[in-house]
């Protein structure tokens, strides 16, 4: 290929490159354009000199090349070779290669090598051409990623790059001759090392080795650039930096030769100093340097978007820098300038995909021990290293014994938990902090200064603040911002990125926190109409309890937290919201799941103050603890917000004064016999009371007092409901005492087996008197009170779980959370016993009807240990026509006209609910999509609910080995019938 009719044209190329790109770094940074710059342009002179040296000199005096414009030291000069063989076809395939017609006009140029003026308009050209062509600087994360295969160049292009090489000059001491030339030892060192790890692209890879770097490579960076690099990313071209005198740090000015694409891209550090917030990080990179002590792997770990790819990238260039200046990088050595142009062939970005396999890391481990080409060190980076495998790893960590001491890996990851422990304990590791609101505030600030846009402070505050330290989130937001061309206000910050602002959550916690039900759901809906979304309104509802509880005490309070805190200022309040965000905690990963979400998220914020009480507030604490000392998990009394309860004086005494409640409530028990029964069976637990409803747990010791308890459930609610002054809600539980496994001790177990709210309306309540009740009783007992709507109103028959849907919507609120158990079907099905009597065939399944105390209760004859409703511990409801309640069975599905799984794989069976704490299963026991099947067991199904007294965690329902100890025990009243 190289045969004598080349012609070599020596031109000093880095004079070249530095007023090509000074040029190109004169655009007018607000249009883009280089119209300001044009005489400037169109006095730009490139030469040649007798021995064929192709030189640019401005025709402005003072920019005359001799002189350096820009203050760069003067660079020797690198020949441009020209293979004359190629000129008839690469001259045709020139025009379709971005900047092709550069290298044509420059090819043209060389017959009449007097002099050649490049004009501004074929700068330009050729500069849209390679913003086209490089769309996407290295200096972007995004392009690092990018597969190498998108970047290979057409084959014009292939062929345009035989057309020139730079070679190094004659002269020994031009440094920039031998790092720009092609055919010195970089081709050498890479090109096989690029064989072997990246099959496919050998062909490219081999060739371009051999083409070297050509004049229009190194104006800007060409797709070839990038090429040639095997392990890099790409041929980022930082643009050359220039000393921004006016800056009292001394700091880099930006001086792009391109476009770039964001605010975060343009305003990438490019030297330690423009480094933000990693003071320390950058300290000790620096005094690494400085002392000479320079190990072989780096990892730099820490949030996204706080500047680890950024520092790599500086500390590469600053590991190679030869300036003797304390400062490095220094941006103006030989090696500066060739790594921020993107050229260097010793720093290289690795794409951890490309290398994950050994074979390949042994490859680039063996490569990697190949001297630099002309730089101190050979720098490989590896961004987002967590990808690596762990053979990966340790093929990497094997040879890193070995690796010479030119070496040096800067592993990033964003994620250190997930790289092999050896590989951490292996690395100097460097953590990249979170920043500072009030540092990212000033970066921004900045930027806003240097683009000219017209911002408010507290608006760049407020960015800062929801960029939650990542100084990259928050150039985004500024970046989207300054697209709407518009004052950058606060309330512009709100609308764009979707939150509310604080005083509106402030409000809506007030509301939410104040049980101010009906203003709740108003806001709430108001706010997700208008801006926000539920998950978002989640979050930002939690960090703003996070931020009053946190700086409860800080002056920097706005007015409207400062009005909050001090209607919010006791120590039951803190509690309160400590609740709260252990709720809105759940709530999001409910919404996660969920595809209603407004609604989720409107029933969580009632809960909000529903469950403040049950949560238990600081006067209940200690009496809480001592319950859980004592094993009764669940004793605790707020008291009322009316006063009642104090007027009781519960909170001196809950033990005495539950006892002292439920005496009082029994005595007004009409009926002896049920009297002496609650008095000698039962006993009031516990009370949480809030505003308006009192929640009253109710404990027996058998399960017949249980049934009885539960036939009377509405009477005892209207005495509770007499003597609290409130609505009831009644939960009766079943304690048993059992031996444990380990001692004889008794343990208590504790079940609960009965959930329902009431809430009386005096003329209904006579008409519908509970069981056993005479009328007499109960008409003593309703008096004035307001008749609230039944919380839970589930219809008899919950078929469909949609049905279930809209009643649990129809309920008042506490619903926490629901959905099917589909994912449990086919571990219902293995572990059920489809041959079990008593659940498993149709005729035993009418003998089951026909008992209702079959299958499940103590004296079950069936063989208990394999029927499945009463492996998960569930039981029946038994049929009582008096209380209008029907069988209940557990999910029975029919299949082929046969019962033959105990839970149905229809629709609705294992539609849970949580309501109020408590997990309600319901189902239905026959197949909806088959109507044939139904076998006239449509008109005996009925709604099937259970409740556990957890929240849901469906693996303690349903997995087999904790089915024991499953807290789903007992069954509830549909509380359809409550009526
Ligand atoms: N500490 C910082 N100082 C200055 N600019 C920063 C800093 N951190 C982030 N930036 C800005 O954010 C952009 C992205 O930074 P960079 O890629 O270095 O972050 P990163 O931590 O590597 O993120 P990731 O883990 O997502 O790769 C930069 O272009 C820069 O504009
Ligand atoms: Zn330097």
């Amino acid at each position: 290929m190289m045969d004598g009719r080349r012609h070599s044209v020596d031109i000093p190329i880095s004079r070249t490159l530095v007023a090509l790109r000074r040029v190109r770094s004169l655009r007018d940074p607000s249009t883009n354009s280089m119209s300001k710059f044009s005489t400037l342009l169109e006095n730009v002179n490139w030469e040649t000199t007798s021995s064929h040296e192709l030189s640019l000199r401005l025709m402005n005096d003072r920019d005359a090349v001799g002189s350096s414009p820009v203050g760069f030291p003067g660079f020797g000069n690198v020949a441009l070779e020209q293979h004359k063989e190629d000129e008839v076809t690469d001259m045709g395939d020139l025009a379709a290669y971005p900047g092709g017609k550069v290298a044509e006009e420059l090819d043209n140029c060389e017959s009449n090598p007097k002099e050649i003026l490049v004009n501004q308009p074929l700068i330009e050209r050729y500069e849209r051409q390679m913003e086209l062509a490089c769309a996407s600087p290295l200096e972007d994360v995004d392009s690092t990623s990018e597969p190498m295969e998108t970047r290979d160049p057409p084959a014009s292009r292939e062929k345009s790059r035989h057309k020139y090489h730079v070679q190094p000059s004659s002269l020994g001491g031009d440094i920039l001759s031998r790092v720009g030339s092609p055919s010195l030892s970089m081709s050498e060192a890479f090109s096989s090392r690029s064989a072997s790890l990246y099959q496919d692209e050998d062909a490219n890879f081999a060739v371009q080795s051999e083409r070297g770097c050509g004049i229009t490579c190194c104006w800007s960076r060409t797709p070839r650039l990038r090429e040639s690099y095997p392990y890099s990313s790409g041929g980022e071209s930082y643009p050359l930096l220039s000393r921004d005198e006016a800056s009292p740090h001394g700091r880099w000015k930006y001086t792009s030769n391109e476009t770039p694409r964001s605010l975060s891209q343009k305003f990438r550090p490019r030297s330690f100093n423009d480094m933000v917030g990693q003071n320390v990080v950058v300290r000790s990179l620096l005094g690494a340097i400085s002392r000479g002590r320079v190990t072989s792997f780096y990892l730099f770990h820490g949030p996204r978007g706080t500047g680890k790819t950024s520092a790599s990238r500086i500390f590469a260039a600053a590991l190679n820098c030869i300036s003797l200046e304390e400062h490095k990088p220094c941006g103006l050595c030989r090696e500066c300038l060739v790594f921020f142009s993107g050229r260097s062939r010793d720093v290289k970005e690795v794409d951890p995909t490309r290398v994950n396999r050994v074979d390949r890391m042994r490859s680039l481990m063996k490569s990697a021990e190949t001297p630099p080409v002309s730089s101190r060190f050979k720098v490989l980076i590896v961004d987002e290293c967590h990808l690596l495998d762990e053979e990966t790893w340790s093929t990497f960590l094997n040879s890193l014994e070995n690796l010479s001491q030119h070496v040096v890996f800067l592993m990033i990851t964003p994620d250190v938990d997930k790289l092999p422990r050896s590989a951490v304990a292996r690395a100097q590791r460097y953590h990249f902090q979170m920043l500072k609101d009030s540092d990212i505030a000033v970066r921004l600030r900045d930027i806003c200064v240097q683009e000219r846009l017209d911002f408010e402070q507290v608006a760049l505050d407020l960015i800062a603040a929801k960029s939650n330290g990542s100084l990259r989130d928050a150039e985004m937001m500024l970046d989207q911002l300054s697209l709407l061309g518009k004052r950058i206000t606060v309330s512009l910050v709100y609308e764009l990125i979707g939150v509310v602002s604080d005083d509106e959550m402030l409000d809506l916690l007030d509301l939410a926190l104040s049980s101010d039900t009906s203003n709740t759901v108003i806001k709430a809906r108001e706010l997700m109409r208008s801006r926000i979304d539920p998950t978002q309104l989640v979050s930002q509802l939690a960090n703003l309890i996070m931020d009053i509880l946190a700086s409860k005490s800080e002056e920097d309070n706005s007015e409207a937290r400062k009005r909050f805190s001090m209607r919010h200022a006791s120590e039951a309040d803190m509690q309160r919201l400590r609740n709260a965000l252990k709720i809105l905690s759940e709530t999001e990963k409910q919404l996660r799941m969920s595809k209603s979400q407004s609604t989720w998220l409107t029933v969580a914020l009632l809960q909000l103050s529903s469950l403040e009480n049950s949560l238990g507030a600081n006067d209940s604490k200690s009496s809480c603890r001592s319950a859980h000392e004592k094993g009764e998990s669940h004793k605790h009394i707020v008291p009322c917000s009316c006063g009642k309860l104090h007027q009781l004086g519960i909170e001196r005494d809950w033990e005495a004064t539950l006892e002292s409640i439920w005496d009082k409530a029994t005595q007004l028990c009409r009926s002896n016999s049920l009297k002496s029964f609650l008095r000698k069976q039962g006993k009031l637990s516990a009370l949480s009371v809030n505003q308006d409803l009192a929640i009253a747990e109710l404990q027996f010791h058998h399960r017949d007092s249980v049934s009885k308890a539960e036939r009377s459930w509405k009477l005892i609610a209207s005495l509770l409901q007499s003597i609290l002054g409130c609505n009831v809600e009644i939960r009766i539980n079943l304690v048993l005492y059992a031996p444990t496994s380990r001692c004889a001790r008794l343990r208590k177990l504790s079940f609960g087996l009965f959930n329902c709210s009431r809430r009386i309306q005096q003329k209904k309540a006579k008409s519908s008197l509970p069981y056993g009740s005479s009328d007499s009783d109960y008409s003593d007992l309703t008096s004035e009170k307001p008749m609230i709507k039944d919380k839970v109103v589930l219809p008899e028959s919950c078929h469909h779980r949609l049905e279930m849907v809209r009643a649990l919507r129809s309920a008042e609120g506490n619903v926490l959370s629901m959905g099917t158990t589909s994912s449990h079907r086919s571990l219902l099905q293995d572990n059920a016993a489809p041959k079990t009597p008593g659940c498993g065939t149709e005729s035993v399944k009418k003998e089951w009807e026909s008992n209702h105390d079959c299958g499940f209760s103590q004296d079950c004859k069936e063989d208990q240990s394999r029927c499945f409703p009463r492996k998960l511990g569930l039981q029946r409801r038994s049929c009582s026509p008096e209380n209008n309640t029907r069988v209940i069975y557990v999910g029975n599905k029919l299949q082929d006209n046969s019962l033959q799984l105990p839970i149905s794989n229809s629709e609705s069976a294992g539609t849970y609910a949580c309501i109020d704490g408590g997990t309600y299963v319901c189902g239905s026991d026959y197949d909806t999509n088959n109507s044939k099947s139904e076998n006239g067991l449509r008109d005996q199904s009925a709604t099937l609910c259970w409740r556990t007294p957890v929240s849901p965690r469906r693996k303690e329902w349903w997995v087999p080995h904790e089915r024991q100890r499953s807290p789903l025990v007992g069954w509830v009243l549909p509380c359809g019938t409550a009526k």
